[in-house]
């Protein structure tokens, strides 16, 4: 808490009321930050001192004073000029008196309210602690001074209204709050005006500050002057009043209207000069919410009275007793203030319990002390001017109260964060907007590329499947063609040799064709996974589309390996028919030197005379031919093909590569023994098993060869597949093959040893007696 100081300006003992040294901000232009000032800050932590203020005001003859003292003349003079107030003491003498202000019995309300109270109001608006009190014999219009409504007479308004009419001129209702209660201290029970059944209402003192506090009390916001005029007539209603001799509406209680106030300040803003080696920089340290609190308090005494004049007996009597004794204790700390006495007896009564503050405490105060022109009472007159007088010399502290407005920079943050959250919530949108837009973009344009890609593909495909159906459908006619030619020669005993030398150039030609083909066909293929993988790179949302694509990818891929298959198979029925028609046209010449171990062979001999033979003529075969095409680590890959038809035509291009010696080397090299043998192992196709054990058979020439033959286990396979073959030609490849293997001396005990001499060989002169061997093989 912070708090802050405002110099009341008078001498003790000045005939002027003082007034706020700064003035106050317009009422007309409130503004809870800006225009509410603040004090120097290097005087916040000080106090400076206040002294009560004091005016006395005289209340006109009534009725039944202008009869009984017609005679008579006042018993005070005023001097108002002079502040001055003469008490006479008979007809030629009198006591005199200074008063902070003297208002004669003609002063208007508005008078008694600009002079007396409204530089307390001020003193609370600025946030200070105030207090209007009035003091004074019963009926001399301590009531009409502070409570008139001003109902039926604007004018005749008293202090309280005319109070909160500029106080809630000066507050923000949007920044500042005023809630007021309203209490009686009624022998000796503080009771709540506004809620009577809550009359025993708490005072709590501060031991720290000595702010007094009355928790329990009903506080009523205020927003407008209707509200508070209700209020106060609520207030009014419950008030304990009497008709007695002095006062027909005699107040039988001290009220106390309490107005609370709560306004936002916000603290200028400093402005930091810091030096950095010469040089200075000003920094602006941001303002930091206050709130201030202060409160105006509008004490209504009862008035005091001489019993046996007011005639009082009974509840009433007893009730003059508890308000003398209150008035009683309440002199006396003036009296014990005004001496400077170490010692106050405040906790004498409950009215100076709650008046602690007004008087020797931090607020400012105000009396007005109200006295009749009766010289019948001259005694309480005379009495309440001493009172008066003494209360001058009261001396409080004036003190701001200011502490952190944690609900405003609560309220503050608030709003930030709104606008934060709001500005976050915008970008966010726009963010997604973007992102959709994008998005959208990006499908566009993967739509627009598979439907591109589709297109190319579907041409693409179709034109290929044309391409190769009538690559099938030609070969297939030639293949028919030279099946036709083939036997015609052979019926008409004519050397085709021409004939078919002119089918294998042209055949030559269709593969070399075929082959472009296909180059275009990769070439087409690797172009279109280069447009796809273009039009996938920019977009990663399109991952869906690109799967699709790769899909597709794979799918053209697999079909281009099984047309490649076919072309391989073509190939080789394409070689082998060549082959045969090879074969025949050198059967009709009759100039055969002999044959090798070949897919179709159907002699056995160890003498091996090539196809190739043509290349010595400077013309390469068919098989060559295929070979250098194709590649042979192709071709091998080929006998582990999941397509049976695909193997036979593998495994018999093999088996004819393998008829050439020169190819042999590179067979073996090429893991094409293991996979021959493996052939054996594996596949129950006897056709397949046939080829294999004849290109084993060629294979098996080389001594090399032999040995790794040998190791691979290759004599067990080879006896396994004449012990399970069914066709006489699969035994006469499998004993060639043996053969050729007992050609090496090394290896003769194991194969004679071998279940096929033993169980299955019924050649005539095999001296193991098999039973299906029907050719001689010249090692036995
Ligand atoms: N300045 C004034 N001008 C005209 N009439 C006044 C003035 N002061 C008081 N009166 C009238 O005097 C009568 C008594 O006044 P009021 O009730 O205010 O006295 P009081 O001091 O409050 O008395 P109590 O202490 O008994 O409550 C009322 O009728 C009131 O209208």
């Amino acid at each position: 808490m912070a708090s802050n100081l405002h110099r009341n300006g008078a001498q003790r003992g000045s005939a002027k009321f003082d007034r706020p040294l700064k003035p106050r901000p317009r009422a007309s232009s409130p503004s809870p930050g800006s225009g509410f000032r603040r004090p120097n800050s290097a005087t916040r932590n000080d106090a400076v001192p206040g002294r009560v203020r004091v005016a006395v005001r005289l209340r006109p003859r009534n009725a039944e004073e202008e009869m009984a003292d017609a005679d008579f003349g006042d018993c005070v003079e005023l001097q108002p000029e002079l502040k001055r107030l003469k008490l006479r003491r008979n007809n030629w003498d009198s006591d005199t008196f200074e008063f902070d202000e003297v208002l004669t019995q003609s002063a208007s309300q508005k008078r008694v309210y600009e002079v007396v109270a409204k530089p307390v109001v001020e003193s609370v608006l600025d946030g200070y602690n105030g207090t209007v009190m009035a003091y004074g014999q019963t009926g001399t219009g301590k009531t009409f001074t502070l409570g008139q409504l001003g109902e039926g007479d604007t004018s005749s308004r008293g202090i309280m209204v005319r109070s909160m009419e500029d106080i809630l001129a000066d507050l923000s209702p949007a920044t500042d709050s005023v809630t007021v209660s309203y209490l009686q201290l009624y022998m000796e029970t503080l009771q709540d005006l506004l809620n009577p059944a809550n009359d025993n209402i708490p005072i709590v003192e501060d031991p720290r500050t000595g702010d007094v506090s009355l928790p329990g009390a009903t506080l009523v916001d205020i927003r407008d002057q209707q509200s508070f005029l209700e209020l106060l007539r609520i207030g009014e209603a419950n008030r304990v009043a009497a008709n007695t001799k002095m006062n027909t509406e005699s107040s039988r209680s001290h009220a106390m209207l309490t107005v609370h106030i709560k306004r936002s300040v916000v603290e200028s803003e400093d402005i930091v000069s810091t030096s950095q080696n010469g040089d200075v920089s000003h920094l602006i340290k941001p303002s930091k919410p206050l709130v201030r609190k202060s409160k105006l308090v509008v004490v209504d005494l009862a008035g005091s009275e001489r019993v046996h004049k007011s005639g009082s007996e009974g509840l009433m009597l007893e009730e003059a007793k508890s308000i003398n004794l209150s008035l009683s204790s309440l002199g006396k700390c003036i009296n014990a203030l005004a001496e400077n006495n170490a010692h106050v007896p405040f906790r004498d009564s409950k009215l100076t319990r709650m008046l602690r503050d007004s008087f020797g405490g931090t607020a400012r105060t105000s009396l007005i002390v109200t006295i009749g022109p009766s010289p019948r009472h001259r005694g309480e007159t005379s009495s309440t001017i001493l009172f008066g007088q003494r209360a001058m010399k009261v001396e409080n502290m004036l003190k701001i109260k200011e502490e952190f407005d944690y609900k405003s920079l609560s309220r503050k943050l608030e709003i930030q964060l709104d606008k934060l959250i709001a500005e976050n919530e915008r970008q966010q949108k726009s963010f997604e907007d973007d992102i959709e837009k994008i998005n959208l973009e990006a499908q566009c344009r993967i739509m627009e590329a598979e439907r591109k890609f589709a297109n190319e593909f579907e041409k693409e495909k179709l034109k290929c499947q044309m391409e190769y159906m009538g690559i099938v459908k030609e070969l297939e006619q030639k293949l028919v063609l030279n099946q036709d030619r083939h036997d015609c020669h052979a019926d008409n005993g004519e050397g085709p040799a021409q004939s078919s030398a002119d089918e294998v150039a042209e055949l030559k030609m269709l593969l070399e064709t075929e082959s472009n083909r296909r180059k275009a066909a990769e070439e087409e293929v690797a172009r279109l996974k280069w447009q796809l993988e273009k039009y996938t790179q920019p977009e990663e949302g399109g991952c869906f589309e690109i799967t699709k694509l790769h899909n597709l990818l794979e799918d053209e891929a697999h079909q281009k390996k099984k047309l490649e298959e076919e072309i391989i198979i073509l190939r080789s029925q394409l070689l082998q028919s060549n082959y045969e028609i090879e074969q025949m046209r050198r059967c009709l010449e009759g100039g055969s030197s002999g044959s090798t171990f070949s897919a179709t062979d159907s002699s056995v001999t160890q003498v091996r005379h090539s196809q190739f033979k043509d290349a010595a003529n400077g013309q390469k075969s068919p098989v060559a031919t295929l070979f250098e095409q194709v590649g042979l680590q192709k071709i091998l890959s080929l006998l582990e093909s999941d397509d049976a038809n695909v193997r036979i035509h593998a495994v018999k291009v093999v088996a004819n590569l393998a008829a050439e010696e020169a190819n042999q080397k590179r067979i073996v090299e090429a893991g094409g023994l293991t996979s021959l043998l493996m052939l054996l192992r594996r596949y129950e196709d006897e056709t397949v098993r046939r080829v294999a054990a004849g290109a084993i058979a060629n294979l098996a020439m080389n001594e090399a060869n032999q040995e790794l033959i040998m190791a691979e286990g290759g004599i067990t396979l080879l006896s396994m597949a004449a012990s399970d073959a069914e066709d006489p030609q699969t035994l006469r490849m499998v004993a060639g093959a043996i053969a050729n293997l007992c050609g090496n001396g090394r290896y003769q005990g194991l194969t004679r040893n071998c279940k096929m001499w033993t169980s299955r060989c019924s050649f005539p002169s095999c001296t193991r007696n098999c039973q299906f061997c029907k050719m001689r093989v010249s090692s036995f």
